[in-house]
């Protein structure tokens, strides 16, 4: 069953390229001037070819979903009422073009394609068809055990069809050449669109971004909200997706606007590093989703050019993340002490691959009457991601890396198809890699957080595009980055936290593909030698005896949160310590929050989980 971390490398080197997530960089134009402003769902019509308008039953103004304040003069209406009518827009599933293609984002600007020469032509979308081959391993997530707990839970769906999402996001979905829901979409997006609270873990690579995006997209299509604000320079947006970092957020901003495609919704990004005037003209230019990272998003609020008000959708991705020390405070002044909707009134989502418990316990104070659902194991790209673990002391790294590589070479696996990632502990040590690996005739770039801005995007095009194909970096790489061909990851120095370890593995063996992921421990790294020797059995991997030896010598320090071997990622609201009157340390015994649904088996009672 097991291949060689060659033959894995090699697998994903001759895969088939198929990611749909990697359109270029396709940024609108800015224009020179404002352009009026547009509701979305005037947006992109065809000007002749329109559906028959059904009535509608509210005002003009309750579907203006700008989020631009925009100014007084003069109408920011330049349809008729009757323009309202579109196919797709409102009931969903009826008609078949959504927005059709107007052609005019704004009644001026053209909405860029985000599928460039990919897109798929209105016509010929009926060619697409259930045998479509999108390179996803579906086989390889049957067997994953899902859990969900909470009141009243919706169903899962097998097929997007089966999801009432909207026509233009419909298409949009075939344009990606998404065939059918990943396990975390099948779960998540009923629970997202039944409009509940929702704290999701699925293991990474499994498509998490959709599942928060497709409800959100869809809600705001649909949804009659309450016109926003005019004659000031502030922007209202509807939803609001929050990610730790200015790469994951542009990657999220590119997804979310190939999901948004003539829906009429706009995604704009503001994240640090780039100049805020640009994002200042992007946002005025209307916005329904905000995708931002949280030190730009407080420069705005406090600027006031951005308002949180009529934010009725809030998404964190990486939450765990989001929400440790770090980011905390951030995130509490952004969700707690401004202008947003309190929780109840406003939808909450939260997604990581990590869940520890204090960490939950903290998010529940974001969360109102929330659903619990688990996908898979921590690190569950069990099968896909082959883990090897190599005793190698300091001194020794160099050498080890260069033999890696090496052989890596010497099986063909080198080159444009194949990327290696290889993680560093400080921005130091990135740069004298990178810059030792050239000398030693391995093009490599590296990406950290003293780089500027454009050094990293230029860093992370150079890698994406093969040119320099071996990427050094620290942990800003670590979590959400979706980059197709990445067949090694290499802990040259491995992190103090298993949690970590594991979003940074994810980024190979993604979306069903197979990866390498190669470890160098040594003295520096035994906290590390229990969680990770739990993790990598959990996963079925091969465990060094002398890291099993290591395991069951060493207690490992308190950073390793998750004690024990047993991950974090159930539901803490079944914790007796959480709900006082439970009875130990039982599985299912600590009293629920609600209701219990196992699909796929689940767990039996009293087995431990990597979850657990
Ligand atoms: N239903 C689907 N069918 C085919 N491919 C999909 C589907 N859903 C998502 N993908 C693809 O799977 C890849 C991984 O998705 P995504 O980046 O959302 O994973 P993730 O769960 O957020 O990972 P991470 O935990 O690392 O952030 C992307 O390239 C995405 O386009």
């Amino acid at each position: 069953m097991r291949t060689s971390w060659a033959d894995a490398v090699d697998n994903v080197a001759t895969g088939s390229s198929d990611n749909a997530g990697t359109s270029g960089g396709s940024e609108r134009s800015s224009a020179p001037t404002k352009p009026a402003y547009v509701p979305p769902h005037l947006r992109n019509r065809p000007p002749a070819a329109d559906p028959p308008a059904p009535s509608l039953t509210g005002p003009p103004s309750v579907n203006d979903r700008s989020g631009y304040g925009g100014p007084t003069s003069g109408s920011r209406w330049v349809g008729s009422r009757s323009d309202y009518g579109r196919q797709g827009y409102g009931g969903g599933g009826r008609g078949s073009g959504g927005w059709g293609g107007r052609g005019g984002w704004g009644g001026r600007e053209r909405e860029v394609n985000p599928f460039g020469k990919d897109d798929v032509d209105a016509d010929t979308e009926a060619a697409f068809n259930e045998q479509e081959n999108t390179g996803i391993n579906f086989d390889a997530y049957e067997d994953i055990p899902v859990d969900t707990s909470g009141d009243n839970v919706p169903p899962p769906v097998n097929t997007f069809a089966e999801i009432d999402l909207g026509d233009a996001l419909n298409l949009n979905i075939r344009r990606c050449k998404y065939v059918k829901p990943t396990p975390v979409q099948r779960h998540a997006i009923p629970i997202a669109l039944a409009g509940r609270d929702l704290m999701a873990c699925a293991q990474t690579g499994s498509g998490k971004t959709a599942a928060f995006c497709f409800p959100i997209i869809s809600g705001i299509m649909r949804g009659h909200f309450p016109q926003r604000p005019r004659g000031v320079r502030t922007v209202f947006p509807l939803g609001l997706i929050l990610s730790p970092t200015r790469e994951l957020s542009m990657q999220i901003h590119e997804e979310a606007r190939k999901f948004s495609y003539q829906t009429g919704v706009r995604v704009v990004v503001a994240y640090g590093g780039a100049p805020i005037n640009q994002q200042l003209r992007e946002l005025e230019r209307g916005v329904d989703i905000l995708v931002a990272t949280p030190g730009r998003l407080v420069d705005l609020l406090e600027r006031a050019k951005v308002s949180l008000q009529m934010i009725r959708y809030l998404a964190l991705d990486e939450a765990d993340r989001m929400l440790d020390m770090g980011f905390e405070p951030q995130i509490r002044k952004i969700v707690e002490q401004m202008d947003m909707p309190p929780r109840g009134e406003r939808q909450t989502m939260l997604f990581s691959a990590t869940f520890p418990k204090e960490i939950q316990r903290m998010a529940s104070d974001f969360l109102s009457n929330y659903i619990f659902l688990t996908v898979g194991r921590v690190g569950s790209s069990t099968d896909l991601i082959v883990q090897r673990v190599e005793f190698v002391h300091e001194s020794d790294k160099r050498s080890y890396l260069m033999d890696l590589l090496h052989a890596q070479r010497a099986n063909g696996a080198q080159g444009k198809q194949a990327l290696t990632l290889v993680f560093v502990e400080t921005k130091k040590g990135a740069d004298s890699l990178e810059h030792w690996l050239c000398l030693n005739g391995f093009p490599a770039t590296t990406i950290h957080g003293d780089r500027t801005q454009q050094e990293r995007e230029l860093a992370l095009r150079s890698f994406k595009s093969g040119n320099t194909p071996i990427l050094v970096a620290t942990d800003v790489a670590a979590r959400g980055l979706d980059i197709p061909h990445v067949a090694h990851v290499i802990n040259f120095d491995l992190p103090n936290d298993i949690d970590d370890y594991v979003h940074r593995i994810g980024r190979t063996g993604r979306a069903g593909k197979t990866g390498l992921a190669t470890a160098f421990f040594n003295e520096n790294n035994m906290s590390l030698a229990k969680p990770l020797a739990s993790l990598m059995q959990e996963a079925n991997q091969e465990v060094p005896d002398w890291l099993t030896r290591f395991a069951s010598r060493v207690s490992y320090g308190s950073k390793n949160r998750r004690g024990g071997g047993r991950f974090g990622a159930r539901d803490f609201r079944r914790d007796s310590s959480f709900n006082r009157g439970g009875s130990g340390n039982d599985y299912y015994g600590g009293g629920s929050s609600g209701g219990y649904n196992g699909y796929g088996g689940g767990y039996g009672p009293g087995v431990t989980s990597a979850w657990d």
